[in-house]
């Protein structure tokens, strides 16, 4: 019995800054940016949109274009890094939310959860479903990735910004893709990138102190949440490539093959935190399980680095990068990073690359490795199935993309540190961020959405 996605869907920020523009502006050479990294545009969500927000259009839209009946779908299973709460699921405000939307109680026997580890929490939540679809297989069940990827402002982060949702249906018999069985995991509890809670003192929250009650109450120290995460790049990328290694050597054992493995995948899939991460960091497994490649295992670690750029510059190693990986970065120049929803933002792109260049591709088999900081890869591979096209028909990503409004630096420098007020542009048939019911003043409470027309 095949297990797979059977429909996809994404809703990401509909605002840009060139990164040209970011670049001069924090005084870094452009084509370091644009060559180097293969970063194009950054997007940033409007003053109405987070998290939920974009969870919710991309699941109504999954929805809607797929004529999905509510009542057949068992889980919706959340990736995120983005949460608003620390105890109330996304999945919980989607159940709401699409209650509101296509009628009540539709799913009150559905199942949500979120799914937490950096930017491999949707992989987590998509290979529990497919778990439970092998079991259930006449059941389906619906994976949604989101986040906003914020950094600080004048951080090596910032120009991979980005923010956005992509939806799935995980069903039996999926008319886009069939995975195989084979999950090779690899995990080290490691601080490359994380989100720690910060405390502030009493005295840094300001507020209405006309109502001394709420001031009082509060503790000496307070625990806050920040967006932003604490990360060393160079040690991320490193953990990266260790990681994808490692998870990609452990998937050749549970396959039982010597042979060459990423040339018998068509396209390959990974964790694009920006466009060109993926080629960059490929260049180590494919010289270590190339037949005649040039690292022994001997070098010292000087060597080694030396050899695998020497691999990079290859005209064959060129040729691989364009052939196997160019299409899933072209989207990812467009948007930046989305955290949980990298790896099948990708997939989308290398889908609808075929689709716009009318390839076909039914029958290819696609290599995936996926990477969370923390640290987490999982190598998992699956087949392209020969419905594929018709499922993607009402996708349109590049078409989207290319309505992206763009905004100038001021504009995003106010929308970066919650100084922009209004939103930029009005929302249209899309879920808003209504209002935030304050716990006490200056501190965030509840959250409450509601859908325009
Ligand atoms: C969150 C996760 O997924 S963990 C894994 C990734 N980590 C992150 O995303 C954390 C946040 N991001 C960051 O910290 C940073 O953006 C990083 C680490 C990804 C990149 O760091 P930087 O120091 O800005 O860039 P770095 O020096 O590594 O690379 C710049 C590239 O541009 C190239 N470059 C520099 N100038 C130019 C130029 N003028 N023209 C062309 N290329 C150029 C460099 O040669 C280099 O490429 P290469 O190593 O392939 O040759």
């Amino acid at each position: 019995m095949k297990t797979g996605i059977d429909a996809l869907s994404f809703d990401v920020a509909k605002l840009h800054l060139p990164i040209k523009t970011l670049a001069e502006a924090r005084n870094i050479e452009p084509e370091k940016l644009e060559k180097g990294l293969g970063l194009l545009k950054m997007t940033l969500p409007d003053t109405h949109q987070d998290s939920v927000v974009f969870a919710a259009n991309a699941l109504t839209k999954l929805i809607q274009d797929n004529q999905i009946d509510l009542n057949e779908i068992a889980r919706i299973y959340v990736g995120t890094e983005s949460a608003i709460d620390n105890a109330k699921p996304i999945g919980s405000f989607l159940i709401d939310l699409m209650e509101q939307k296509f009628g009540e109680n539709t799913l009150a026997e559905c199942d949500v959860v979120d799914f937490t580890f950096a930017c491999i929490g949707g992989v987590d939540a998509m290979q529990n479903c497919l778990d439970f679809i092998k079991l259930n297989p006449t059941k389906k069940a619906i994976v949604v990735t989101t986040d906003f990827a914020k950094y600080d402002l004048n951080s090596t982060g910032e120009y991979t910004q980005g923010a956005g949702a992509t939806a799935m249906l995980i069903t039996v018999n999926p008319r886009i893709i069939a995975f195989e069985n084979h999950w090779a995991t690899n995990t080290k509890g490691v601080f490359d990138f994380f989100k720690p809670h910060r405390t502030v003192s009493k005295e840094a929250i300001t507020g209405n102190t006309n109502n001394e009650s709420w001031f009082d109450n509060l503790e000496a120290e307070i625990e806050i949440h920040k967006d932003q995460p604490v990360f060393d790049g160079q040690y991320s990328n490193q953990c990266y490539m260790d990681r994808t290694r490692n998870a990609y050597f452990s998937f050749k054992k549970l396959k039982q093959t010597s042979a060459t493995l990423y040339q018998s995948w068509n396209s390959i899939i990974m964790h694009l935190p920006y466009s060109f991460q993926g080629r960059r960091m490929l260049s180590e497994i494919y010289a270590l399980d190339a037949e005649n490649s040039i690292i022994s295992g001997e070098e010292t670690p000087a060597e080694y680095q030396n050899k695998l750029k020497e691999t990079s510059k290859t005209p064959e190693y060129k040729n691989f990068v364009e052939e196997k990986l160019m299409p899933a970065e072209l989207a990812s120049s467009l948007i930046g990073n989305l955290y949980t929803g990298s790896i099948f933002m990708g997939f989308l792109s290398t889908l609808a690359h075929f689709y716009d260049t009318k390839k076909e591709i039914s029958g290819n088999t696609f290599g995936f490795l996926a990477y969370g900081s923390g640290s987490k890869s999982k190598v998992f591979e699956g087949i392209i199935q020969d419905e594929w096209k018709a499922a993607l028909a009402n996708v349109n990503l590049f078409e989207t993309l290319a309505e992206s409004f763009e905004i100038d630096f001021d504009t995003y420098e106010k929308l970066h540190k919650k100084e922009q007020k209004q939103s930029i542009q009005s929302p249209k048939n899309e879920w808003i961020l209504d209002r935030i019911e304050k716990e006490i003043p200056n501190l965030i409470g509840a959250r409450y959405y509601k859908w325009i027309d």
